[in-house]
């Protein structure tokens, strides 16, 4: 049977999604559903390791029978994933020793206070070009030993498995068989050498993480085995593309070349721009990342990590019921020309790049008589423009490259005011695609090149199309005054909070 179709698996925070992509990367169905997102405290965030699962093939299930997809058509699967979210699991029994700690959980901010007086900041920039914070997988791997009875001695003996979401879907529907991540999911635990490309024997000492546990990490565009028959449909599948969920935006981009970037606006907002093969060391509170490892080589990418992005709106809909959908927003802040002075700063998390501040929080500022909910929602919205600029900067300066365009995906670039402030605010034109499906179709593009459904990179180019360009429109002196107040603001939201 003629192979017809890749399909993309997006494993995101909130969300599995299953996407099927034709020979032209048309997006010939989708299937998608959400999951339950846990807070046992303040702070702490969970997923179940189970349900990720039985959501993911439920999507998959409903796609196939949606579109009456015979598996025999399916060339090759891809997966995407929400990164750095860490689960632990028994070898034997398949089982999650504790649910999986997402990326957004503070739970171990503790522990990494404790590698910073232990003087690593350094050392693990060096290695792993992060930061020493929560986000990351280390740390959460090193609780789940300290902290659930009897994990660390089994870990010592052998019989427990760390992965990302990738590795665990990998190791669901290969039936228990195939235990591995690619460089680009690596690159986000905080304990893989992303020079010498190999787990750093001296961060797994400092964590007391056992090597036996981690999987092997091969190039983001590969056979890394088949499904078994038993747990899809009948039907051995090559799964041959793996890319954190960034990583693949900036692939389905066709950023392939360096100095290209993108920016994806959803919970949060993430900016990435290909470094090829160099290695930055970010002197502007930026992460250093592998992009993707293909055709036996890797490439590194500069990283921006918002934290609060379209999460700001969700927000304004559910917290301060303002607005009754994320779309609402343009409309309101449409029937305001400005925010009147108003700025919110939304780091209802501490801030990430290029603050990387624990101890920021959320502040509205500027408020007068006259403030109105459009001004508010209209200075939610510029929130995510503002800290994009933050983390533009931070990348122009670290890399000397000065942006030609904004490449743009996600949920809340369907918001054209949002696009036209971000242009104007940035001083540099912002482009946004006809697909912007860009995170499964660049998983479903690593995929389809491993087993020759594409050609090349080339031929991924020429799909590439933009359905709307905006350009900068405002005066440098406006653009100026009003970043200046952001920059205040955020000054603020970095006092609030003391230690007593
Ligand atoms: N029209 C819009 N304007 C502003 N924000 C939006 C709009 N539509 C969606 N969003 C925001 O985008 C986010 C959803 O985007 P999505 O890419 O699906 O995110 P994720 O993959 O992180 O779940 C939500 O936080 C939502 O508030
Ligand atoms: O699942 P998303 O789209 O919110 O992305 C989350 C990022 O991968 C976190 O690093």
């Amino acid at each position: 049977m003629t192979k017809k179709y890749v399909l993309a698996l997006d494993q995101g925070t909130t969300r599995c999604r299953a996407i099927l992509f034709d020979r032209d990367s048309n997006i010939v169905g989708v299937a998608q559903k959400e999951f339950t997102q846990h807070y046992p405290k303040p702070g702490w965030v969970e997923h179940d390791p189970e349900e990720i699962w039985s959501t993911q093939y439920g999507v998959i299930a409903e796609l196939m029978a949606r579109y009456n997809v015979n598996p025999e058509e399916i060339a090759a699967i891809g997966i995407t994933n929400q990164r750095e979210t860490t689960v632990v699991w028994d070898r034997n029994t398949g089982k999650p020793v504790y649910n999986a700690i997402v990326w957004q959980c503070r739970r171990t901010a503790g522990i990494c206070d404790e590698l910073k007086a232990k003087g690593l900041e350094e050392k693990v920039r060096y290695k792993t070009g992060l930061v020493i914070d929560a986000y990351f997988s280390g740390t959460k791997i090193k609780w789940i030993l300290d902290n659930v009875e009897g994990a660390r001695e089994k870990a010592e003996r052998g019989e427990l498995l760390f992965g990302t979401i990738d590795t665990w879907l990998v190791w669901k529907l290969t039936g228990g068989k195939v235990h591995v991540t690619d460089y680009s999911n690596a690159s986000r635990t905080m304990i893989y050498n992303i020079r010498e490309l190999k787990w750093d024997e001296e961060l797994l000492a400092e964590l007391g993480i056992p090597a036996s546990m981690l999987p092997e990490v091969k190039p983001s565009s590969y056979v890394y085995g088949e499904t078994d028959p038993n747990v899809f449909f009948g039907h051995a599948i090559p799964i041959s593309g793996i890319a954190g969920d960034q990583q693949a935006a900036l692939f389905g981009q066709t950023c392939f070349e360096p100095g290209m970037a993108k920016n994806t606006y959803g919970t949060g907002c993430f900016m990435l721009m290909n470094t090829g093969d160099k290695v930055y060391e970010s002197k502007n509170g930026l992460l250093t990342t592998i992009a993707w490892g293909i055709n036996g080589k890797v490439e590194y990418a500069l990283e921006g990590s918002i934290f609060i992005a379209g999460a700001v709106i969700q927000w304004l809909r559910d917290g301060l019921k303002l607005i009754e959908s994320a779309a609402d927003s343009e409309y309101f802040a449409s029937k305001v020309p400005d925010t009147g002075g108003v700025y919110i700063v939304p780091a209802f998390a501490g801030l990430g790049a290029p603050y990387w501040d624990m101890r920021a929080r959320g502040t509205i500022v500027g408020l007068t008589r006259g403030t109105n909910k459009y001004h508010l929602v209209r200075a939610a919205l510029e929130s995510m423009a503002y800290q994009t600029r933050d983390v533009l900067s931070a990348m122009e300066a670290d890399s000397g490259i000065k942006l030609q365009a904004l490449k743009v995906d996600g949920g809340a670039v369907a918001n054209n005011l949002l696009m036209q402030f971000q242009a104007d605010i940035l001083g540099v034109p912002v482009e946004r695609p006809v697909n912007i499906e860009t995170t499964a179709m660049g998983a479903a593009y690593l995929a389809g090149l491993a087993v020759g459904f594409w050609a090349d990179k080339q031929e991924l180019v020429t799909k590439y199309k933009v359905s709307r360009r905006f350009e900068p429109t405002m005066d440098e002196q406006t653009r100026e005054k009003l970043y200046k107040g952001w920059q205040r603001a955020v000054t603020l939201a970095r006092e609030w909070e003391v230690e007593e």
